[in-house]
């Protein structure tokens, strides 16, 4: 039996288990929200697709969750600029949900932003493997990059690694091509509004992130020992420590098997660099020290 647990039953994570059900990657769904009336809807709604699936809303049973997503807490607006002002509102969900998952169960995946301070966060909280705490984000970026590349008549699978944020990284070099820096600037800055153009238009994104949060969780259920971009606990890879941050992992079953030191070119490392000490700025906020 494969049991998914995911913690926030609002858009991101309702869709999650509605594809991930749909899709039947797993035979139970353990479900909580400290909204009781929208987590009663979205279990019913879920029930209502009359799928063999067992829906259990019990948070003790997401210990014993082969995989765990935390999407609980507060996602912007339009009058919140960045995902790193959403670290205050955010850090006291971290907390409740270390406390939550005191046993832990296999394989924990953060989705709440400041989404790479916040899979710190919850390394910290916890004190488990770091290989056990995935961040999720980056499929997302690179789905973002490839669509804004294939608009620049680039035909190429874009990955972005760094900050799921402000700090993002689109390794350019991977592609092949010589993509002059104004040109990736441009980009660049076209990738740092993607979402808030749809977060405007209908109050969040949800079908991108649930749709790679699946793909994530594929990858653990059944082993696929694939390389995604996703946000890692760093000891002195890239030159960082003291934070998560998007890099090329290989993800099976027990979580992250390896990370890939790619061979950046100096834009891409330069932004890195920047990415890293900002990243390690919001982190200490969950080392106790003042970071914000
Ligand atoms: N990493 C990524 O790529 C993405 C991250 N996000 C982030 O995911 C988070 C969730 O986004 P949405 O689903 O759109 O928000 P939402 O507001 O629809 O759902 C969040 C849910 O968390 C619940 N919640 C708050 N505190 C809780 C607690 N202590 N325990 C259990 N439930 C709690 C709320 O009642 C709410 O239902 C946000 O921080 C957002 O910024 C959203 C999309 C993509
Ligand atoms: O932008 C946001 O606040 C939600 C998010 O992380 C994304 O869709 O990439």
């Amino acid at each position: 039996m494969t049991s998914l647990a995911i913690l926030g039953a609002g858009k991101v994570g309702g869709e999650t288990a509605y594809l991930s059900a749909v899709l039947g990657l797993v035979d139970e769904i353990v479900l909580y929200d400290v909204y009781e009336p929208l987590l009663r809807a979205q279990v019913l709604d879920l029930q209502h697709t009359g799928l063999d699936l067992t829906i259990s809303t019990e948070t003790k049973r997401m210990r014993d969750a082969d995989i765990f997503v935390f999407a609980a807490g507060t996602p912007r607006t339009p009058e919140i600029r960045t995902r790193a002002d959403l670290l205050e509102a955010n850090v006291p969900v971290v907390k409740r949900c270390a406390e939550l998952l005191q046993g832990s169960p296999r394989v924990i995946v953060t989705v709440t932003n400041p989404m790479d301070a916040n899979n710190y966060g919850l390394w910290r909280s916890i004190g488990i493997d770091r290989e056990r705490c995935i961040g999720f984000g980056g499929q997302l970026d690179s789905a973002r990059f490839t669509g804004f590349l294939r608009e620049a008549g680039i035909s190429a699978q874009g990955v972005v690694l760094g900050e799921h944020g402000e700090h993002q990284v689109p390794v350019f070099s991977k592609t092949g091509l010589k993509v002059p820096v104004n040109e990736r600037e441009a980009i660049l800055e076209r990738m740092r509004g993607a979402s808030m153009e749809v977060i405007s238009g209908k109050g969040g994104t949800v079908f991108g992130p649930a749709y790679h949060i699946a793909m994530l969780a594929d990858a653990v259920i059944h082993d696929r020992r694939r390389v995604f971009p996703c946000s890692c606990v760093l000891d002195g890879e890239y030159g960082l420590s003291g934070c998560s941050l998007g890099v090329p992992a290989r993800i099976g079953r027990d979580g992250i098997i390896e990370i890939e030191e790619w061979r950046l070119d100096p834009w891409e490392s330069s932004k890195m660099a920047e990415a890293g000490a900002f990243v390690q700025q919001l982190c200490r906020k969950f080392d106790g020290k003042s970071g914000t």
